[in-house]
């Protein structure tokens, strides 16, 4: 489980980026963050992941407090080409963190193995990530980031440079590794409808200096598809909320 709790950062001299953030994310959840553009969203997961002390506040995973990057976390990021490493063939990039883990080379082997079939890459083991397309160097990072069995999994907006197709896929597969492998994520991103696609609950943040402005549960059938979840009345409704929760948040902003 992920809490966050009074979380508040200041960076010096005066900039109050994160306020007062509480919210937890129960083992096996999947939650969306949304909140618009500089709302601390970096802030907020550069905390998470032990890698900026907070002002005040705290982020436990597991029950223990984060002080360093925690053991049972990994992440994907937006920049799927700054975070796989190019002179690296794609069995050298899922298998880096798992030697950093020392594990055994056969279990390594068969982590690695999984998790790009579970990704519906294998086969592609000799490749180079610039010899892929955009949305398989994606799958790549989720990949290695599975292969790497965490607790919780923290993507930050890993979908926002991909074509529209391949961000579906991308969705479904999401939903499918979380649904089969029972792991927490916290999965941020700016598009709404992703949030309530993908989220059983949608957190949504105000401007800076960020508190949780609302919070809603998507009581969407579990079973989703994109042709079907995203014509459902209530997808809309939830979806309405949301955007309006988000234009008020820039709106309070704005008039001070
Ligand atoms: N190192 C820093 N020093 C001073 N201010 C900072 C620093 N890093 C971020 N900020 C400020 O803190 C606020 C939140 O920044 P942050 O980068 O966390 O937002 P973000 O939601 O990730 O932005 P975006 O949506 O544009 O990616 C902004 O006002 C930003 O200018």
């Amino acid at each position: 489980m992920l809490s966050v709790s009074g979380l508040r950062k200041v960076y010096q001299p005066h900039v109050e980026a994160l306020r007062d953030l509480t919210f937890t994310v129960e083992r096996g959840e999947l939650v969306c963050l949304v909140g618009p553009s500089g709302c601390g969203k970096t802030t907020l997961l550069r905390c998470i992941a032990g890698l900026l002390e907070p002002t005040g506040g705290k982020v436990s995973l597991d029950g223990r407090e984060v002080s360093g990057p925690p053991p049972g976390l990994a992440m994907v990021f937006q920049e799927y080409g700054r975070s796989l490493f190019p002179w690296m063939t794609v069995r050298d990039n899922v298998e880096l963190p798992l030697k950093q883990k020392r594990l055994p080379r056969t279990r390594r082997s068969a982590l690695v193995e999984e998790s790009l079939t579970a990704v519906g890459l294998a086969g592609s083991e000799s490749a180079y990530p610039w010899q892929l397309s955009g949305g398989m160097q994606q799958r790549v990072a989720i990949a290695r980031a599975v292969a790497y069995e965490p607790s919780t999994l923290l993507m930050d907006e890993p979908f926002a440079a991909v074509d529209a197709q391949t961000r579906a896929d991308l969705e479904d597969l999401v939903r499918s590794l979380w649904q089969r492998l029972g792991v927490t994520v916290l999965f941020i991103t700016h598009d709404i409808d992703e949030a309530v696609y993908l989220g059983q609950r949608v957190l949504m943040l105000s401007s800076s200096p960020t508190v949780v402005q609302d919070e809603i549960t998507v009581d969407l059938p579990a079973e989703r598809d994109q042709l079907h979840t995203r014509a459902d009345p209530r997808f809309t409704e939830l979806r309405t909320h949301v955007y309006e929760q988000i234009q008020a948040a820039k709106l309070s902003t704005r008039t001070g």
